[in-house]
């Protein structure tokens, strides 16, 4: 076929005559001679076409893929597709078998294929993997948890090895790649094959010995101290609770209603979670902690991302990726109060700008725990809950370079 570019499309003329015409909006990529595309309303599978002649204009430059990115190079990488079954609606097999194996084929990149088989299947993949076999790319089919699992699971190496993961959203919650605009499963392998490479930056919370966790502890650091990275959120008082108790199954049994039931039982129970907090501000290069005179909080979560949840936006200036993180704090008060103020994030994170919220950009965070019952004492990292010992100080840092000496990347 020859192909055109015309102002919002591709018009192709086929040598007998037929035509055919693709919007810019259904194109993944162009190769010295095929077209690949999603149609949009199918049911979504990948669709190639070649083509003889088309000119490669200043509108269709920015899909042409002159070469292979690095990552997905087999000559420079090793690239295994890891499909976590149980995430959200289960859409992953069918996004591998309609459109990320056809991708592949036609561009050539070998990889290996892992469906998970269980709750450990992530967690034994990351474990495995060693510098020796040179830099990898994980394109991991799943949501937020997954790549969780993955960054945890790494073994300390003393080789700094590149591992770049590619998330494709199949998860009920994808919030990490909804914060950076690729929420769709498209929308991320456009940004895989055109994207920029850029350090994902994981922040992480450091847990005391001792502290328990509903999934075993990744490796401890030499001080005793367990670090879980983060990708998305690291709290305490009513947001860990809330994660916490709708995890059970009695809750689970609720479906998504659960997050809302578990919110509105711990705002009427009414109670403060005590604690010691200070704060090591990263604006205005003053390094020195803040400490909160008030030991009584409701509220106390750091993230990189600005919205947990689609237009629930807690920390509305966040930079994802760019290694900073915020801190979002409200004081002890009623749950009316709790829930008035925390309802105005829905309306563009106004609830920033309410008398009493603290909201800053952090270096780190320090809490010594102040509360005897252990339900008060529950972290939540990522979605996962810790439980730390009476007494025990629990510290969260912003975004570093590196895992364990992995240089982790993600394309953006
Ligand atoms: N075959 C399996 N059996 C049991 N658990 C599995 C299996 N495959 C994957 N898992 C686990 O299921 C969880 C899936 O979480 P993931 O984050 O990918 O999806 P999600 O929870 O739907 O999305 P989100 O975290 O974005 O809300 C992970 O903990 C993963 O280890």
């Amino acid at each position: 076929m020859k192909f055109e570019a015309a102002e919002n499309s591709l018009e192709g003329v086929g040598d007998d005559g037929s035509a055919v015409s693709i919007p810019f909006t259904e194109i993944l990529a162009l190769t010295s001679n095929v077209i690949l595309t999603i149609p949009e309303g199918s049911e979504s599978s990948l669709r190639v076409y070649s083509y003889k002649a088309l000119d490669v204009t200043d509108e269709i430059k920015k899909y042409y893929l002159n070469e292979l990115p690095p990552y997905l190079d087999p000559r420079s990488a090793n690239v295994t597709v890891i499909n976590s079954a149980n995430a959200g609606a289960r859409t992953g097999e069918a996004v591998y078998t309609s459109l990320l194996r056809p991708l592949f084929k036609e561009l050539g990149v070998v990889h290996e294929y892992i469906l998970t088989e269980s709750k450990s299947s992530i967690q034994s993949f990351a474990g495995s993997l060693v510098p020796e076999s040179g830099p990898h790319t994980i394109v991991i089919l799943s949501g937020d948890t997954s790549i969780h699992e993955l960054i945890n699971s790494l073994r300390p190496i003393s080789e700094a090895t590149d591992l770049t993961i590619l998330p494709i959203p199949t998860g009920s919650g994808n919030a990490l790649m909804t914060s950076l605009d690729l929420g769709s499963p498209t929308s991320a392998m456009f940004s895989m094959l055109h994207g920029s490479v850029r350090p994902l930056r994981p922040f992480y919370g450091s847990f005391p010995p001792g502290s328990k966790e509903v999934i075993p502890p990744t490796d401890d650091e030499p001080d005793g101290l367990t670090r879980i990275f983060a990708l998305v959120v690291v709290s305490w008082a009513i947001h860990a609770a809330l994660v916490g108790d709708s995890d059970s199954p009695e809750y689970r049994k609720l479906g998504n209603d659960r997050f809302k039931i578990a919110a509105k039982e711990n705002l009427e129970r009414g109670a403060a979670w005590h604690g010691k907090l200070s704060y090591v501000s990263s604006s205005g290069g003053k390094l020195e902690p803040v400490e909160l005179e008030d030991l009584e909080h409701s509220y106390v979560l750091t993230t990189s991302i600005s919205s947990l949840e689609p237009g629930f936006k807690i920390a509305p200036t966040a930079k994802p990726l760019s290694g900073s993180l915020e801190l979002v704090r409200l004081p002890f008060s009623s749950g009316e109060e709790i829930m008035r103020v925390l309802m105005l994030a829905y309306q563009d994170g106004a609830h920033v700008g309410e008398p009493g919220v603290l909201y800053t950009e952090i270096e780190s965070l320090r809490v010594e725990m102040g509360d005897s019952e252990e339900r008060m004492r529950r972290w939540c990292v990522d979605g996962r809950i810790v439980i730390v010992p009476l007494g025990a100080t629990v510290e969260v840092h912003s975004g570093v370079e590196n895992v364990r000496g992995w240089n982790v990347y993600i394309v953006a």
